[in-house]
C-alpha cells in the first residue's frame, strides 16, 4: 500500500469500501488502470466491515438478479486470481412464509427463478426444518429453497477486490480525506477535474464518489444530488447454538422481519423492522468513523428478537456475544445509486446500497466501470439509475422522513401497486385537493401526488392490497366504461415537459431523435430517443411548435435523466437551448368519445375530424384560458392532452367538470393502454430492448434519408431477423379465464416450458379480463402463426392459466 499522493490519475475513487475496491478492480480489467483510490482511514472502516455478508442472487427484476449472480460468480473465484481469501461460501438460503400471502410472494419468486434460468425449490415447513434443523416449523405455511444463495467475508473481500485492483496497476492511498472536488466550465459544460483532499488536490478526468454515507454531503459541495440518509441497522451474534454449522443456510423470515446465517458456530440474527430508527443527517457523519458501532438500543432491537425467539427457541437459552448497531445509507426508493450525475460531467457515484452492498459491490462495480470506460450504462439500470432523482430530492429532512419506512420495505410483502406512504404528499399540481375531495386515491411518481383511482362516495379512498383482485378494481373498471363509453379528464400534470428553441434545435432533436421530427410546425411526433446499441433510453412526443421550437413531453419519472441524455447528445457546434417547463404547465387529458362535443362547448376554435386532425396540436382558448391542446391518446380514444398554465388549472378543471366529465386516474390509464398495446417507457421500452424487439419500427426513420443516434445498430437488429437465430419479441395477450389477477413480472410458458415473462398486466373492462404485454423468446422468429398455435400459459401464484398471445393489440 504506497503512502505517496499523486498529483494526478485517469480516474479517483472516492471510498475504499467494498463498492470503491470494486470499481477499481473492474476499471483496471476493462484495461483502465491509471486509477488512484483514495480511503479517508483504512480499507472497510466506514461500513463495510460491519455489513453481514448475504449474497442472494434471485431478485425482483432480471437486471438485478443478473448483477448480483455475477458479484456471486466473482466472490467464488477471486481468490484464486489474488490469492486472498473472500471467506466466500455457497451455503444456499431457505426464505420461510408465515402467511398465505407471503407463500404467494414465494410463488411467484420461484417463477421469477424459472423466467431467469435459475434454480428455486418450493418446500414445505418439514422439508425447510430438514434443511434448516433449529428452526421451529409449527407455524410455517412453506418455504423456498435457493441454492444460489451464498455468504462472504465483507472485510476480506473488500481486500481480495483491493489486491486485484493494485495487481491491474491501480494505487490505493489511505488516510487521505477527500473534502471536495474541483471543477470546471458551466451549465450543461460543468466538468468535474479532480479532488481537493486534506493533502492537496489531484487532478483526474473521472471521478467516481463511492463514500457510502459521506457521499451525500460530498455531494452537495458540488451541487450534485446524491439522496441517501443513513439509518441504524441492528444485527446480533449469539453464542454457538446446537445444529449450527459453517455450512447452514442464509436463511429469512421476511414476515418476522428477521435474517439468520451462521457465524464461529453461532447465529447473526439481524432484520429490518418496518419502522427504522434514521441516524444523523448526511451534513454531520462523524470523521474520523472508523470500525466504529453505535450504542446498544435493546428496545428498538426487541421487535426483532421477539421474532427470532418465535423462529428459532433455542435463542432463549443462548448468550449474545455481541450487538452491532451500523448505520448505512438508504435511498428513498430502496434502490442504490449508480452513474454520472448530471450537471457535473465525468462524476460518477456509487452509493446509498440499503444494506445489501455486499451481494450488489461485484455486478454493481463491474456496471460503473462499464458505464465509465464506454461512455453510457451497457444494461437495463434505470431502477438503480442515480438520474431519477431530481434535486429537490437532496433534502435532509425529506430523506430522513423517508428513510424511517424505506429500510423496512426489505422484508415487507412487495404487493402490487405498493405506495410508499412517508415524506407526502410532497408535489401538488393545482387540483390536488379538488381531486382529494372527489375521492382521489394518490400515488406518488417523481414526488408528485397522482390520482390512481377515484373512490365513489361513501367508500373509504384507500387501497387494501392484495395479490388478487383489489377493492379499487371496480372504482376503476367505472372510469374505464366512462373514458371508452363517454369521456373522462386525468390529471397529467407530472409528465416531465421540456421546450428546446434556437437556430440548431432541429438539428439537434433530429440527432437525438429516432423518428424524424423535421414536420410542419403544429404536428407531432412519436419517437424513441435510442443509444449505441439502438435500444431505448426514452420514448417521447415531440410537438414542433414553431420553425426553431419544440415542445417534448415524456415519462414523469424520468425529468432529469431526459435532460441529461439531451444535453450529453448535442452535436458540435449546435446553437439551441433546452428548458425544463414541467412545474410550468398542468396537463389534463379529456379523453372519450365524448370528448370533442364537451371542449367543443368551451371554444370558438373548430375541433372536427378535418379542423384539428390527429397528432396535431395548437393553443387555443378555452373558457376563460389560453391552452395547447394536443390531439393525441395514451388510452385509444378520441381524445386532447391539454397543457395549461398551473394558475389557470383550476378553472379549466371546473370547466370540464360542470361538463359532467368524470374523473379518471393512472389505474384506468394503465388498463386502457394495454387493452391497445401501448408499450411504456421503463417497462417494455428499456434500454435492453430495441424497437425491433418492441414493434415499433414504424415509430423510427430507419427507412428515410435520415441519421440519427443508434441507427447503424438499429438496422443491424432488423437485419438479423433474417438470419437463424434466437428471437425475441413483445406480444399482447388476453387471459382466457376472467378470474385470476395480473400485475406483471408472471411466467409465461408453452407447454410448460418457460418462454417468457409479462411486462405489464392490468384488468381490461372493455376485454372483459386480465390483459398484458409480454416479451416472449423463441429459437426463431415470433410469428403471428407461433402464436396462433396456443399452448401459451401464465404462472399466477403457482396456477397456470391460459392465454391467448398475438401480435395485434386485443382491442
Ligand atoms: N445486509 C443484510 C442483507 C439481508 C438480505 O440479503 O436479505
Amino acid at each position: 500500500m504506497t503512502t505517496d499522493l499523486p498529483a494526478r490519475a485517469r480516474v479517483v475513487v472516492v471510498g475504499g469500501g467494498v463498492i470503491g475496491t470494486s470499481v477499481a478492480y473492474h476499471l483496471t480489467k476493462l484495461g483502465w488502470t491509471d486509477v488512484l483510490l483514495l480511503e479517508q482511514g483504512t480499507l472497510s472502516c466506514g461500513t463495510t466491515w460491519h455489513a453481514a455478508g448475504l449474497v442472494g442472487p434471485l431478485r425482483a427484476s432480471e437486471s438485478g438478479t443478473r448483477l448480483v449472480q455475477y458479484s456471486a460468480e466473482l466472490y467464488a473465484r477471486l481468490e484464486a486470481e489474488t490469492g486472498l481469501a473472500t471467506g466466500y461460501r455457497n451455503v444456499g438460503g431457505v426464505i420461510v412464509a408465515r402467511t398465505e400471502d407471503r407463500m404467494v410472494q414465494l410463488r411467484r419468486t420461484a417463477a421469477n427463478a424459472a423466467a431467469y434460468d435459475m434454480e428455486c425449490e418450493l418446500l414445505t415447513p418439514a422439508q425447510a426444518r430438514d434443511l434448516w434443523p433449529v428452526m421451529a416449523v409449527d407455524d410455517l405455511l412453506g418455504a423456498i429453497w435457493l441454492p444460489g444463495d451464498g455468504k462472504v467475508n465483507p472485510t476480506d473481500l473488500t481486500q481480495s477486490l483491493a489486491k486485484g485492483a493494485r495487481q491491474g496497476g491501480a494505487r490505493i492511498v489511505e488516510r487521505v480525506r477527500v473534502t471536495g472536488y474541483t471543477v470546471a466550465g458551466s451549465g450543461a459544460g460543468r466538468r468535474v477535474t479532480g479532488v481537493r483532499t486534506d493533502r492537496g488536490d489531484v487532478e483526474a478526468e473521472v471521478v467516481v464518489t463511492c463514500a457510502g454515507q459521506w457521499s451525500k454531503a460530498l455531494g452537495d459541495r458540488a451541487g450534485v444530488t446524491v439522496p441517501l440518509h443513513s439509518a441504524e441497522h441492528f444485527y446480533v451474534v449469539t453464542e454457538a447454538v446446537d445444529g449450527v454449522h459453517p455450512d447452514l443456510p442464509i436463511m429469512r423470515d421476511p414476515d418476522g422481519f428477521t435474517y439468520f446465517k451462521e457465524e464461529v458456530g453461532g447465529l447473526v440474527v439481524g432484520g429490518f423492522e418496518p419502522e427504522a430508527k434514521p441516524w444523523r443527517s448526511p451534513d454531520t457523519i462523524p470523521h474520523p468513523f472508523e470500525f466504529q458501532l453505535l450504542e446498544e438500543d435493546w428496545e428498538h432491537f426487541s421487535v426483532l428478537m421477539d421474532e427470532a425467539l418465535v423462529r428459532i427457541p433455542a435463542l432463549a437459552e443462548t448468550g449474545i456475544r455481541k450487538f452491532y448497531n451500523g448505520p448505512e445509507s438508504f435511498t428513498p426508493d430502496n434502490q442504490f445509486l449508480l452513474g454520472e450525475t448530471p450537471g457535473l460531467r465525468g462524476h460518477f457515484v456509487g452509493a446509498g446500497f440499503n444494506s445489501v452492498g455486499i451481494a450488489s459491490a461485484g455486478g454493481a462495480g463491474r456496471a460503473l466501470a462499464e458505464w465509465i470506460v464506454e461512455g453510457e450504462a451497457t444494461t437495463d439500470l434505470v431502477g438503480v439509475d442515480v438520474r431519477r432523482f431530481a434535486p429537490f430530492n437532496a433534502n435532509n429532512r425529506w430523506l430522513r422522513d423517508r428513510v424511517a419506512e424505506v429500510l423496512g420495505l426489505h422484508y415487507a410483502v412487495p404487493w402490487p401497486n405498493r405506495e410508499l406512504e412517508t415524506a407526502r404528499p410532497f408535489r401538488c399540481s393545482p387540483v390536488h385537493d379538488r381531486l382529494a375531495a372527489r375521492g382521489a386515491v394518490f400515488g406518488s411518481r417523481m414526488g408528485w401526488e397522482r390520482p390512481n383511482v377515484f373512490a365513489p362516495s361513501p367508500a373509504e379512498p384507500r387501497l387494501h392490497y392484495a395479490w388478487g383482485k383489489q377493492s379499487w378494481l371496480p372504482w376503476s373498471a367505472a372510469e374505464q366504461r366512462a373514458t371508452r363509453q363517454d369521456v373522462a379528464v386525468f390529471d397529467q400534470t407530472s409528465f416531465s415537459k421540456y421546450v428546446v428553441s434556437g437556430p440548431g434545435s432541429l438539428a439537434w432533436l433530429q440527432w437525438v431523435c429516432a423518428n424524424d421530427v423535421d414536420v410542419e410546425p403544429g404536428r407531432v411526433v412519436y419517437t424513441p430517443w435510442l443509444n449505441a446499441r439502438g435500444t431505448y433510453e426514452a420514448d417521447l412526443t415531440v410537438t414542433r411548435v414553431a420553425a426553431d421550437e419544440f415542445l417534448l413531453v415524456s415519462s414523469s419519472a424520468t425529468t432529469v435523466r431526459d435532460l441529461d441524455w439531451l444535453e450529453r447528445h448535442r452535436p458540435d457546434g449546435v446553437t439551441a437551448t433546452v428548458r425544463d417547463v414541467t412545474s410550468a404547465h398542468a396537463v389534463l387529458g379529456v379523453m372519450g368519445p365524448r370528448s370533442r362535443e364537451v371542449l367543443q362547448a368551451l371554444t370558438d376554435s373548430a375541433l372536427g375530424e378535418e379542423a384539428f386532425l390527429f397528432a396535431t396540436s395548437r393553443e387555443l382558448f378555452l373558457g376563460h384560458a389560453t391552452v395547447r391542446a394536443t390531439r393525441m391518446t395514451y388510452v385509444g380514444e378520441l381524445g386532447w392532452e391539454l397543457l395549461v398554465p398551473m394558475e389557470l388549472t383550476t378553472g379549466v378543471y371546473d370547466l370540464l367538470r360542470a361538463a359532467d366529465v368524470a374523473d379518471a386516474g393512472y389505474y384506468t390509464i394503465e388498463s386502457l393502454r394495454l387493452e391497445k398495446g401501448y408499450r411504456a417507457f421503463g417497462r417494455e421500452l428499456t434500454p435492453d430492448f430495441g424497437p425491433v424487439e418492441a414493434g415499433l419500427v414504424f415509430a423510427t426513420a430507419l427507412d428515410r434519408d435520415k441519421d440519427f443516434l443508434g441507427r447503424s445498430a438499429l438496422a443491424a437488429h432488423r437485419e438479423a431477423l433474417r438470419a437463424p437465430g434466437p428471437r425475441r419479441r413483445l406480444v399482447s395477450f388476453v387471459l382466457e379465464d376472467p378470474e385470476p389477477m395480473l400485475w406483471g413480472g408472471e411466467l409465461v410458458l408453452l407447454d410448460g416450458r418457460p418462454v417468457g415473462q409479462v411486462t405489464s398486466a392490468a384488468w381490461g373492462e372493455t376485454v372483459g379480463a386480465c390483459v398484458g404485454l409480454a416479451y416472449l423468446r423463441r429459437d426463431e422468429a415470433v410469428t403471428a402463426d407461433w402464436l396462433a398455435a396456443g399452448g401459451f400459459q401464465v404462472d399466477v401464484g403457482g396456477d397456470q392459466f391460459g392465454i391467448r398471445a398475438t401480435l395485434r393489440a386485443p382491442l
